[in-house]
């Protein structure tokens, strides 16, 4: 399949209207093109449309099944899907702005010692964040056993997430099948799922537990969990554990390679744009100086940065068809009948690229979200880019937070640019944007990162 296939369902959209019904492989399958139809679907009959498509391969064989990401609405989901809620909303999660600075800072280190390989520090920069805030567990380097650990078990899950990549999704009777059995290859494919979905559920945690236990020292998502089960009880039960390994282990799996994509999305528009990143840091100088750097409670007084953010959401949607839902029961809608069981995507890149929405979409323009007088602010694109209704993403305060965080550092202390050839002419980055399952990001390009000046450099010493 076409890797920018949400592109053609945009064009599409435009000729068959809103909402395109497909069947894919005899899969009946929505695709939703305008925010009006996913408010009214995923938002207004929720009840209806917050399931997720199951697969055998991935929930039965492979065992996700503890991975709430993939489960359908229900008590299970609801008690997974509330600790991870509670603990990233915004009141709660500003409580660890002090790491999301450490670690913003760390990555500013890095980009200052050796800025070719911003790809990897800004890969290791989110991993190491999101370890410390579920775990309290400080990585050095993206080769930590952890973070090799999720990484491959995300790579394992992304494939066998693959429409069609499994017949044993289409026909669920060959799981009876032995493993020798000519054709029975998915097995072992799933036996290696099912040891990493094991291990990444219990192998950071328990390693976390044990520490934690004797000594707790380090606020994480694990600490603060195990200290209420020990609040209440005064022990964690086996049902305790259960839920605690999954629900930090589907933070890692959901928070880190977004992140990252995103700030890589973010260098990729400063390199191409440098009138923006000019505009950006004229106001970083302005409101915060030279003397620090940005805070969360600055954001009000930074209002193309945060402006500069909506338009990196809009412009550069890392998830282009969002996470597919799927519908419990049959429905009608707008004349249309959606059997139950209905694959039904939300095509974030139809939405975000709305002409009457956002005008001249296809341009990077922070502006558009600056008020001005007589016009009506477009539709914060974080409405969209963060999913819709019952399962509407829960990490979303901490992203936005710490990518606040992550872009006014760097443009505080770095000039991106093109690079330059021997004679000093600028080269035309080779951009390549990379899907990856349903994600998708930059590859890395040739650009310069640059600190601004000695002072900015002091100021990632002194912090
Ligand atoms: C820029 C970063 C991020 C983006 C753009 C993003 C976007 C999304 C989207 C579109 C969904 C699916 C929503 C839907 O089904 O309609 C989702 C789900 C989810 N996200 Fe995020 N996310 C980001 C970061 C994070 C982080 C940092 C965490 C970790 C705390 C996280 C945890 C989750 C979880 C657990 C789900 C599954 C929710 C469910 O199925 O009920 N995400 N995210």
């Amino acid at each position: 399949m076409d890797p920018d296939w949400w592109q053609n369902t945009e064009a599409l959209g435009k000729e068959y209207g809103d909402l395109i019904f497909l069947k894919s492989l005899g899969q009946p399958m929505v695709i939703i093109n305008s925010y009006d139809v996913a408010v009214d679907l995923f938002e207004k009959k929720s009840t209806n449309y917050s399931d997720r498509p199951t697969s055998v391969m991935v929930n039965e064989l492979q065992k996700w099944d503890w991975n709430l990401i993939n489960l359908c609405y229900g008590e299970g989901l609801r008690k997974l899907r509330a600790p991870v809620q509670k603990f990233f909303e915004s009141s709660n999660i500003l409580n660890f702005e002090d790491v999301m600075k450490r670690e913003a800072q760390k990555l500013l280190r890095s980009l200052l010692q050796s800025p070719d390989e911003y790809g990897q520090h800004i890969r290791t920069s989110a991993a190491s964040l999101i370890m410390m805030i579920t775990y309290g567990h400080e990585i050095d380097s993206y080769d930590d056993p952890f973070v090799r650990l999720a990484r491959n078990s995300a790579e394992h899950l992304e494939t066998a997430l693959q429409k069609g990549a499994f017949l044993v999704d289409n026909i669920p009777w060959l799981k009876y099948l032995p493993k020798w059995f000519p054709g029975a290859g998915f097995h072992v494919v799933a036996e290696e799922g099912a040891r990493l979905s094991n291990d990444l559920r219990s192998k950071p945690y328990f390693f976390t537990k044990e520490k934690i236990l004797r000594n707790p020292v380090t606020r994480s998502f694990t600490s603060k969990q195990i200290e209420e089960c020990l609040s209440l009880a005064d022990r964690v039960s086996e049902d305790d554990d259960d839920v605690i390994s999954a629900t930090t282990a589907v933070c890692y799996l959901a928070g880190a390679a977004t992140s990252a994509s995103v700030i890589m999305f973010f260098l990729m528009a400063m390199t191409l744009h440098p009138e923006v990143q000019r505009r950006a840091q004229d106001e970083i100088d302005r409101v915060i100086g030279d003397s620090r750097l940005s805070e969360l409670s600055d954001r009000d007084q930074l209002p193309y940065c945060a402006a500069l953010l909506k338009e990196i959401h809009r412009c550069y949607p890392i998830l282009p068809l969002g996470v597919a839902h799927a519908t419990k029961e049959a429905d009608t809608y707008s004349g249309y009948y959606i059997p139950a069981k209905t694959v039904v995507l939300p095509n974030h890149w139809a939405m975000l690229m709305d002409p009457k929405e956002y005008p001249v979409p296809e341009a990077f323009r922070p502006d558009r979200f600056l008020p001005e007088e007589g016009r009506r602010m477009p539709r914060d694109p974080s409405k969209i880019a963060f999913g819709f209704g019952r399962r509407i993403c829960p990490g979303k305060p901490f992203a936005e937070h710490s990518l606040f965080l992550l872009v006014t550092h760097i443009l505080a202390v770095f000039n991106i640019s093109k690079a330059k050839d021997v004679d000093g002419n600028d080269i035309e980055p080779d951009i390549k944007i990379r899907s990856h399952g349903v994600m998708r990001e930059p590859e890395v390009f040739e650009c310069l990162i640059k600190a601004r000046s000695s002072e900015a450099s002091a100021l990632i010493q002194m912090e």
